[in-house]
């Protein structure tokens, strides 16, 4: 059985896959191995290099984030051909990290569940839910960078009320991160008693 796990940016994805892995619950998270298809000596890495200029390498040979972010995120095309590139790759490794699980649900961790249609593969799906204002609230706390690039971003992931509407499950992060736990233990329960069904 796999769960599917999503929220936009900034919404909790990480902090909820912490909870699910205190449970023992083996998690597979799209951001790791987007950047595990890049690491270097990756074909990816090449292909990135030789589109969009060595500007995207930092002086080690690494991909420079920052700026293929800030590339992809004010160029749509650059974002299409970067996509193109990188979730085949990403598709084929997490269904071999998701097949190498053994808990009893295992839980696949993605920004685009939605975008990509990756709930279909799973049997259920889990959103981190919180407003676009904390959103990027907690990116600008955690990560720095412009507020005009973190609603950037935003905008170019599915509306909120669109994710709403396509959850098997909501889960809200507004409150604190005991919160966050006690509705996360409480789904998983659920999950492990269907798991055995
Ligand atoms: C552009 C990159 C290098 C920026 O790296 P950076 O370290 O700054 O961000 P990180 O990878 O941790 O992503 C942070 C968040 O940005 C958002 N995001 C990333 N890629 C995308 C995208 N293609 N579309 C919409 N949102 C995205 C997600 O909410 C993600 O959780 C990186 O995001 C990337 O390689 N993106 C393309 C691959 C992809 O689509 N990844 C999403 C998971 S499948
Ligand atoms: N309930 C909460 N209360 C306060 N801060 C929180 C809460 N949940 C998460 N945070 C903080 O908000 C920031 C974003 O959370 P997290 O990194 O889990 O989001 P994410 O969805 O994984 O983000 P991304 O899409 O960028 O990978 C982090 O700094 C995290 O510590």
């Amino acid at each position: 059985m796999i769960v599917g796990l999503t929220g936009g940016i900034g919404s909790g994805k990480s902090a909820a896959m912490a909870v699910f892995e205190k449970l023992g619950i083996g998690c597979v998270d799209a951001d790791v191995v987007a950047r595990e298809v890049v690491e270097p000596g990756q074909p990816a890495l090449s292909a990135i290099a030789d589109h969009f200029g060595e500007d995207v390498l930092t002086e080690d040979g690494l991909l420079d984030r920052a700026t293929l972010r800030h590339r992809i995120f004010s160029d749509p095309d650059e974002k299409r051909w970067l996509e193109g590139l990188l979730h085949p790759l990403i598709r084929t490794e997490m269904q071999r990290q998701l097949a190498a699980q053994s808990s009893p649900y295992s839980v696949l961790v993605a920004p685009l569940l939605f975008e990509n249609d990756l709930d279909r593969g799973c049997d259920t799906s889990v959103l981190i839910d919180v407003p676009e204002s904390v959103q990027v609230e907690r990116v600008l706390a955690r990560d720095g960078g412009s507020e005009e690039q973190a609603w950037a971003i935003i905008r170019q992931q599915m509306p909120r009320e669109e994710k709403l509407k396509r959850a098997d499950h909501v889960v809200s992060n507004m409150g604190s991160l005991a919160e966050l736990e006690s509705q996360l233990v409480a789904l998983h329960k659920r999950f492990v008693a269907q798991s055995a069904s």
